[in-house]
């Protein structure tokens, strides 16, 4: 029996009512609570249901995993280790930055579940930041959530055989092989998967035929396949972030492994360049600028972090931090391209694209996207600072008229 189907013989999809009953059964709400229950998912994977006390609006959220992929359906086995690795990275994150993740209340392996806070008055910052608002904050807490989550459990910061412990802990094949598949790999082929609109498919061509990009696309996915830097989250984009103008969390760590802090640094820049060009030229900036504070105070918690805690031998050696700074830049640069091209072309989209109206714009913004995302792959070398993001983009935009 392969991985993805093995289960539990107490395992079984809870329903409303099921969710009551446990958060009853496990007494995290007072005796008698009225409770009430609903599934409120939007994710593509699994169930979330957030359970109530009707009297106090006390909150709790149930997330489990399915047995498959609730986007593609039964069809698609899927691991429910997912859940183990889900709880185990936010409890393993809130070692660092308790104020950046859901706290866990309870968790059961055999039922696949978490229980954790409920985040419901924050808003999910994809959904925020298509709204126009307000998120001043966002990047200042997660250049911190990076610095720190992915410091602290690199060899940079942990001890060395801890770390190795670490990382069978966080074995994650079948969701890793989602990655590999999904953002390395399907897009760059005329792959079953893809998922775009007929007016691309001449875009979408030059991509499989591009050969250069295709070298660079594998060179990023080897690293995503053997780097064991750090424990990367594994899905950091807008939609994993839950904000307001004070507070910011981030949840939905399944798909963590170890593998190379450029990645999560990477997707961060990516969704923040998704919404940004799916906006008018003027109201751009804001996302430019969020870009550059997550890297700046990445690098200086990074910096922090490394001057008070490293336990790398050669981590004094002068050079060595701008070394390894330089390294996580450039591969996130180039994973950042690669998040650009599957989220415009592959099976898994984002709202800040496909919400785009009318049409015949939305289409010309993913042209855009593609060409961005090619353009930072090939060129990562040669985008060395976080502002040249902006240039790379208008110069994209310019260069599509
Ligand atoms: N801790 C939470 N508090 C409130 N809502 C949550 C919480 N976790 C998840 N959700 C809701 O459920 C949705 C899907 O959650 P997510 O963890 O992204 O699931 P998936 O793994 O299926 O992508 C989120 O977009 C959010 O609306
Ligand atoms: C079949 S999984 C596709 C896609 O979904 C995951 O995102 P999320 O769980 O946040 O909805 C991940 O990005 C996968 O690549």
């Amino acid at each position: 029996m392969c991985a993805a189907n093995k289960q539990s013989s107490n395992y079984k999809p809870l329903t409303e009512s099921d969710a009551i009953t446990l958060a009853k059964r496990l007494n995290l709400f007072e005796n008698d609570s009225q409770l009430t229950c609903y599934e409120i998912g939007d994710g593509n994977l699994n169930l979330v249901f957030k359970v109530t006390n009707t009297e106090n609006g006390e909150s709790i959220i149930i997330k489990q995993a399915l047995p498959y992929a609730k986007v593609v359906g039964e069809s698609w086995p899927l691991t429910l280790d997912r859940s183990r690795i889900e709880t185990n990275a936010l409890i393993k994150q809130a070692e660092f930055v308790p104020q950046y993740v859901p706290k866990v209340y309870y968790s059961d392996e055999s039922l696949a579940i978490t229980i954790m806070e409920d985040l419901s008055h924050l808003q999910i910052a994809r959904a925020a930041l298509m709204n126009d608002e307000d998120l001043p904050l966002l990047s200042n807490h997660i250049g911190e959530f990076l610095a720190k989550t992915l410091f602290y459990t690199s060899d940079y910061g942990l001890n060395q055989h801890y770390k190795k412990e670490l990382v069978k802990q966080f074995i994650n094949p079948d969701l890793c092989k989602i990655t590999e598949d999904l953002v390395f790999t399907d897009p760059f082929f005329d792959h079953e998967t893809n998922d775009f609109e007929q007016e691309l498919q001449k875009d979408v061509e030059r991509i499989w035929n591009d050969q250069v990009l295709k070298l660079e696309v594998a060179k990023l996915k080897q690293i995503f396949l053997t780097k064991a830097e750090a424990l990367v989250h594994g899905d950091l984009h807008t939609g994993s972030i839950f904000a307001d103008e004070k507070e910011t969390k981030v949840i939905d760590p399944e798909f963590a492994y170890f593998g190379p802090i450029g990645f999560d640094v990477g997707q961060v820049f990516a969704n923040l360049l998704l919404n940004a060009i799916s906006r008018e030229p003027k109201k751009q900036n804001i996302l430019f600028t969020h870009i550059e504070t997550t890297w700046t105070v990445f690098v200086e918690e990074f910096t922090k972090a490394w001057k008070n805690d490293a336990i790398e031998v050669f981590s004094q050696v002068d050079g060595y931090l701008e070394y390894v700074l330089s390294e996580i830049f450039e591969e996130a640069v180039g994973f950042a391209g690669c998040e650009i091209i599957r989220r415009t072309i592959g099976l898994a989209h984002v709202a800040d694209l496909d919400k785009i109206e009318p049409a015949n714009k939305r289409i010309s913004i993913k042209q855009l996207a593609l060409k961005l995302g090619s353009e930072l792959v090939k060129n990562r070398k040669s985008v060395t600072n976080p502002k040249d993001f902006k240039e790379y983009t208008i110069q994209t935009a310019l260069s599509s008229l």
